[in-house]
């Protein structure tokens, strides 16, 4: 009888490990002494220690070879939220995720922890606090977040301790730092364009954001405390810094660092909220015309202008985890880290 290789518990695979996060979380892994297998639609770096498999998630036969021997998966693959291609993200967040799970199933993994968003619960009003038992957003801010629910709800039902297969959702908060390919380039563009001059509302929301090897240290926790008798297995986990802050202040303080005005003005909310919407009909309706992307789009506008930040009590409970770097210190490092994006580059 032919024996099976018993994966090794320092073997695991990062579906998505091109991208931003997954970067990050690739690099901690290799730190920790883990052996990783990338999986991406894309190869975007070679390092040592890590082998790629290149192909679109949305293939199981693709997939498998990236598990082969594999105790771990993180899968922290999508679509950017900026896409408004519906086919593509209940494609990939949806279909893709289904065949996640059966080619993890198929290839003997044991544990799957899915990146899964705080957005899961957020319908465009205020949430002060956020705990994971709010319920899923009923009427969610755009496609992406509608895929994402669909997406976690796979993901935590496919927990099954009797067949050995555990799985855990961590849901960040706008997550940011070096590399990041949307919050700060976007800003930037945004600033550039002579667009950063105005701020939504009072300037008083507070929201979380996340320094990307936090959310990192998040998931790596997770991962490791994901036993059959451990309390984690089939929930999600919120993983923030632990210090909202005014979303102004946090653009403010990235525009200045590098070198931009902050924004002054004061515009209405509603009013911003309601211009974007109208823009988003005009360019739904030109589309088989003329192609245009609105910088205020009413996702953009919502996540500016009200509360959003969640409670991360449940993940210091069960995880014994608390933020590695400051928001502070990881404000400094991301703006270092852009000499490309200062003014006048
Ligand atoms: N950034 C944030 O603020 C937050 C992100 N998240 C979640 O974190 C995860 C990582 O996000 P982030 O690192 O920012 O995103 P990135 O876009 O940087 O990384 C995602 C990676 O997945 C790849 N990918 C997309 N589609 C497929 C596919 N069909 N098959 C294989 N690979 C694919 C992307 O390739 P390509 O670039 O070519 O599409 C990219 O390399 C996502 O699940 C996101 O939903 C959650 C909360 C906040
Ligand atoms: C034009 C400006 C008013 C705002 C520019 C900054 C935005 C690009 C970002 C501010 C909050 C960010 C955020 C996300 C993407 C980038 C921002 C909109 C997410 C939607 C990314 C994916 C998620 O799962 C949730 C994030 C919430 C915060």
């Amino acid at each position: 009888m032919a024996t099976r290789v018993r994966p090794s518990n320092k073997r695991c695979a990062v579906i998505g490990g091109s991208g931003f996060l997954g970067r990050h979380l690739v690099e901690k892994l290799l730190d920790r002494g883990y052996s990783v297998s990338v999986f991406d639609i894309r190869q975007s770096y070679e390092l040592s220690g890590v082998t790629f498999h290149q192909g679109d998630l949305c293939d199981k036969q693709a997939l498998l070879p990236a598990m082969k021997d594999v105790s771990l998966v993180f899968h922290c693959a999508s679509p950017a939220p900026a896409s408004d291609d519906r086919g593509l993200f209940e494609r990939v967040n949806i279909q893709g995720t289904r065949t996640v799970i059966q080619a993890c199933i198929e290839a003997g993994v044991q544990k799957l922890v899915l990146t899964s968003s705080a957005s899961v619960v957020f319908e465009g009003t205020d949430i002060k606090n956020g705990r994971e038992d709010l319920p899923y957003a009923k009427k969610p801010i755009d496609y992406y977040t509608e895929t994402k629910i669909e997406q976690e709800k796979l993901v935590l039902e496919a927990c099954d301790k009797e067949k050995g297969f555990l799985t855990v959702a961590i849901r960040p908060h706008g997550i940011f730092g070096p590399r990041d390919p949307q919050l700060v380039p976007i800003l930037v563009d945004t600033a550039r364009r002579g667009k950063m001059k105005f701020i939504i509302g009072d300037g008083t929301n507070l929201v979380d954001f996340t320094f990307v090897e936090n959310v990192v240290y998040g998931h790596i926790l997770a991962a490791e405390r994901l036993r059959s008798d451990s309390p984690i297995c089939g929930k999600p986990y919120h993983i923030t810094n632990d210090e909202p802050v005014r979303f102004w202040d946090f653009m403010s303080e990235v525009l200045v660092g590098l070198g931009y005005a902050a924004p002054r003005y004061h515009l209405p909310y509603t009013l911003v909220y309601g211009l974007a919407l109208l823009l988003w009909l005009l360019a739904l309706i030109l589309r088989p015309l003329v192609s245009f992307k609105p910088t205020f789009t009413p996702m953009r506008v919502a996540l500016a202008g009200t509360h959003h930040y969640y409670s991360c009590d449940r993940a210091k409970q069960d995880l014994g985890y608390k933020p590695v770097v400051s928001l502070k210190d990881g404000i400094a490092r991301t703006v270092q880290s852009y000499p490309h994006l200062r003014q006048g580059a």
